[in-house]
């Protein structure tokens, strides 16, 4: 505790041995002080949102950084495919850490699940837990109430509502009852994505929110990076001073806005105000001595709310549907680029996709799709495949017929009807595209097994694990970073990537995950007329390199100036 008698905070964002030590010695301390929950009751947080907000990435972050703490994880996913479970334990493998974990898909754990998930966590409790905290993460249509409810029933310590929303997208979403009801729930509210919504529209976000619910706390973040204490029931930090934090390397946008003179349009925020002391303090939820009070009177708000509009939640009444795609034959990449700008992207009533796809450019590598938002569609490498290969896209939307036509339209880019000349086609293209893409110097060309027949492209700051033999149609490239000035080549690449896609005119795939540089490619080989115009070689190269440029003032324009430019100017 700092002399000053208010209470110090790490944010612990960055994966360095400092901060985990950090977490285990205050977390030790805790436990020494007899201040942290008792072993017998599990302490959770439950994460909701609507489809595609961003609890996914939010659990990862929590995982990717816990540090010492152990966290148990419970994924709910409203298919019949549980997308998520694979990408969060892929993330940070529970299995091999011994820690408890389980999927609950096909059915909301509101209602058709519920009696799962209520087993699920009584599992978990059996015989005594030996993890810290527990992370529930709802599916993007649920209902929390229920879940509230059950939890406690069950005497789990529901530490944390926590409500993540799409900054660019929440405004649309908010005429869907469900999507009201989760913010309705929120004892805090993550407003993510923020980097792809401007000032005007955050703020205007933040005013929803606050007249939907008045007084609660808000965080804006991108890819939920927040600090951990915020969201998870851990712990008061030793050090170091505020002063130290540096909200940036958190990833938090903005300092959290605590709203605290509103209108109270509920009974039950008395509690919400103890959050925010008059004095300014921070404080986490549930880990000090005043947590008795404030935990019972958000267990009273939690029933009211809960008990309110109970009925509210029938899916089929509310129009969602679910479809899946699977198939144990790979895809091809220049089909379903193709059926991501004609199929994907202009579907009416698509609310979400998401998947994990096996190329046949590229067998080695497992790729994530993902669809949510504003029609933001994208897919990364992942991983190499550590199980047998193969292809799951979930579909979530409001229209079945729509959904079946997609997933029919995709299974056709398992074995999409072609000419004869579509290989040498393909890579005759790329060829052309290799060739413009080499000669700019904005630009570096990682590979084109058509055009260098460099098919192996070790060594490359890609990763060789990553970067397998590649189809002569296959172009890799990626835009050059500027170290002096920390532009990196992932920021760059990212920001391109979604430009690019968020046109419609090209789908771009990620052939890095971010953190190694997010590198680009385009696979070549028309499979439909429409294709074919798409695939000119010239016209893509045209549409990216425009945007390119867009891109490159656009990360230039933070940069202060070097002595240099100066000089140069003068
Ligand atoms: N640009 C951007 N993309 C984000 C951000 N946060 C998440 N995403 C992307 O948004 C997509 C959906 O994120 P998820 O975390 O899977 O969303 P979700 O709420 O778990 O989705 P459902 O469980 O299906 O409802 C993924 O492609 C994420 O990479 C962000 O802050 N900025």
């Amino acid at each position: 505790m700092a002399a000053s008698g208010q209470r110090e905070y790490v944010a612990i964002a960055k994966p360095v041995m400092l901060e985990n030590n950090q977490m285990s010695l205050a977390f030790e301390r805790r436990l020494l002080e007899g201040s942290c929950m008792s072993r017998s009751r599990v302490s959770c947080t439950l994460i909701t949102g609507f489809l595609g907000s961003g609890k996914t990435t939010l659990v990862r972050h929590i995982l990717r950084n816990r540090g010492d703490l152990r966290i148990a994880v419970l994924v709910n996913e409203y298919s019949e495919v549980d997308i998520d479970g694979v990408i969060v334990h892929n993330a940070h493998s529970h299995a091999s850490l011994g820690l408890p974990s389980a999927e609950l898909a096909s059915g909301c754990a509101c209602c058709t699940k519920q009696n799962d998930m209520k087993q699920a966590v009584k599992d978990l409790m059996v015989g005594g837990h030996d993890f810290d905290h527990l992370i529930i993460e709802t599916s993007g249509v649920a209902d929390p109430g229920p879940l509230a409810l059950m939890l406690e029933e069950l005497n789990v310590q529901l530490h944390l509502i926590v409500t993540v929303v799409d900054a660019e997208n929440l405004l649309n979403v908010l005429d869907n009852p469900i999507a009201r009801r989760q913010l309705s729930f929120a004892e805090i509210v993550l407003i993510n994505k923020c980097d792809l919504a401007s000032l005007g529209t955050i703020s205007d976000v933040e005013d929803k929110v606050e007249a939907e619910i008045g007084n609660v706390r808000v965080v804006r973040c991108r890819f939920a990076q927040v600090p951990l204490p915020l969201v998870v029931d851990v712990i008061e930090a030793v050090s170091p001073a505020p002063s130290s934090m540096s909200n940036d390397d958190a990833g938090v946008m903005s300092h959290e806005k605590v709203i605290t003179q509103t209108t109270l349009r509920r009974a039950a925020d008395n509690q919400s105000k103890t959050d925010a002391d008059s004095d300014g303090t921070r404080k986490v939820p549930g880990s000090h001595s005043d947590k008795d009070g404030k935990e019972d009177a958000k267990a009273e708000r939690r029933r009211k709310l809960a008990n309110a509009n109970r009925d509210i939640h029938i899916h089929e009444e509310l129009g969602f549907t679910s479809l899946v795609f699977k198939s144990d034959e790979p895809i091809l990449l220049s089909a379903f680029q193709d059926f991501v700008r004609n199929g994907v992207l202009k579907t009416h009533g698509l609310l979400r996709a998401k998947g994990v796809l096996w190329f046949q450019e590229d067998r080695n590598n497992r790729y994530v799709f993902q669809y949510s938002g504003k029609k933001r569609a994208e897919t990364v490498c992942d991983s190499v495949w550590e199980s047998p290969p193969s292809v799951k896209v979930v579909f979530i939307g409001r229209d079945s017929d729509a959904l079946k036509a997609l997933r029919s339209s995709l299974s056709q880019a398992v074995s999409p009807p072609s000419r004869d000349d579509a290989a040498d086609v393909g890579v005759g293209k790329a060829k052309q595209f290799a060739a413009m893409v080499a000669a700019d110097q904005r630009f570096q060309l990682l590979s084109s097994g058509g055009a260098l027949g460099a098919d192996n492209i070790e060594g490359t700051q890609g990763g060789s694990e990553l970067l397998h033999k590649l189809a002569p149609s296959l172009v890799r490239f990626g835009m050059v970073g500027y170290p002096l000035k920390s532009i990196t080549e992932a920021v760059l690449n990212t920001d391109l990537m979604c430009t690019v896609n968020a046109s419609g005119a090209l789908f771009l795939t990620a052939a890095t995950p971010p953190h190694c540089g997010h590198f680009l490619q385009l696979a070549f080989g028309a499979t439909s007329e429409s294709d074919e115009a798409a695939q000119d070689p010239s016209v893509c190269w045209k549409i990216i390199s425009d945007i390119a440029s867009r891109v490159l003032i656009r990360a230039h324009r933070d940069v202060c100036p070097c002595r240099c430019d100066y000089t140069r100017s003068a």
